[in-house]
């Protein structure tokens, strides 16, 4: 039987001062954040941050050597944790499976290991768009294809909540997209995802909240605006003004710089200008341009730009 949560509000994940160590190597320090139900979670950093050790901790499949770890409302380490693990899906970061068998064949047989009805499997393989090729073995099938074979094993049984170790690893644009287009619809139906990626440009816009981790440790966590307003990292607004207005826009320019200090920077360029500005002065820096202005566009800094903010991008060892 299926244990329910004694709260189904409580978060998919709650993550109490976890440390982790493997023989003498501290690899986790004192992690603690939630993931609230419904969800998309980004878990991102540099190679060795501790992302996938994370990730198995979730599992169940270490327990941690300090804090505490429940996911859907049961500690990870109690027995009762074998029950729980059936409501969540995993994607390794490399999805190995039997190449001789076809994928029809293979999702059998996860099925018949998470003890689901194989009955499921056809809508799945339809869903991540393996119907055609569900009676082809697995060998003839390209990168793409497999990691679909991937999702659609990961998503067998309709988890609560699912766990996805860099999923789009060799996918094309299309299938990139088509990937989220699946993802979006499981989250739809109320489950909770949790993703790693070092593709930040590929995930910016696609994850409710994120965590970055730095050296075993969380180093920022929480919507990609609030990572933004705490790095305060400048905007870049690009004018497009005709000749005949730049004397006039840059002495707009110049006279708002003048009344707001430093924060504001601008290069003039023949097609107009490229302005930089802290974000709280955005409004007063369009007021100034877009009477004078054919075209304006406003550019937030990326989640690349947040992530080396952060020392995401400095490799530290633990
Ligand atoms: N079984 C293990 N035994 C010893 N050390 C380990 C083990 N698994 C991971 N580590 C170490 O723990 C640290 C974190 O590794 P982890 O795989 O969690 O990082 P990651 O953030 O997932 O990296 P990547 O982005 O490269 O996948 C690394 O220093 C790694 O060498």
């Amino acid at each position: 039987m299926t244990p329910t949560p004694a709260d189904p509000d409580a978060p998919a994940v709650s993550i109490g001062g976890v440390s982790h160590r493997f023989g003498t190597l501290d690899v986790l320090h004192d992690v603690t954040f939630d993931i609230p139900r419904g969800t998309m979670f980004g878990l991102i950093g540099h190679n060795g941050a501790g992302k996938s050790t994370l990730f198995r901790l979730m599992l169940g499949l270490i327990v941690p050597t300090g804090g505490t770890l429940r996911v859907l409302g049961e500690l990870t380490a109690a027995p009762a944790f074998r029950q729980t693990r059936r409501r969540i899906g995993y994607l390794p970061e490399t999805f190995v499976t039997w190449d001789n068998l076809t994928g029809t064949e293979v999702l059998h047989l996860f099925a018949d290991l998470k003890q689901v009805p194989r009955a499921g499997c056809p809508a799945l393989l339809d869903l991540v768009g393996l119907g055609a090729a569900a009676a082809r073995p697995v060998h003839t099938y390209s990168k793409g294809m497999r990691q679909r074979l991937g999702l659609a094993q990961a998503l067998l049984g309709e988890p609560e909540l699912i766990f996805l170790d860099e999923p789009t690893n060799g996918l094309d644009p299309q299938g990139i997209a088509d990937f989220y287009a699946i993802l979006a619809a499981v989250q739809a139906r109320g489950a909770t995802i949790v993703i790693t990626s070092h593709i930040l440009a590929e995930i910016q816009h696609r994850v409710d909240r994120l965590a970055i981790m730095h050296g075993g440790r969380v180093a920022a966590l929480g919507t990609l605006a609030q990572l933004r307003d705490g790095m305060a990292l400048p905007l870049e607004i690009i004018a497009a003004v005709e000749p005949s207005r730049h004397a006039a826009a840059a002495a707009a320019l110049a006279l708002l710089a003048a009344r707001h200090g430093d924060g504001i920077a601008w290069d003039g360029v023949p097609e107009g200008f490229h302005v930089r500005c802290p974000a709280a002065d955005k409004m007063a820096v369009l007021a100034a341009l877009v009477p004078h202005a054919r075209d304006v566009a406003v550019r937030e800094s990326t989640l690349e730009q947040v992530f080396l903010g952060f020392g995401g991008g400095h490799v530290q060892r633990v």
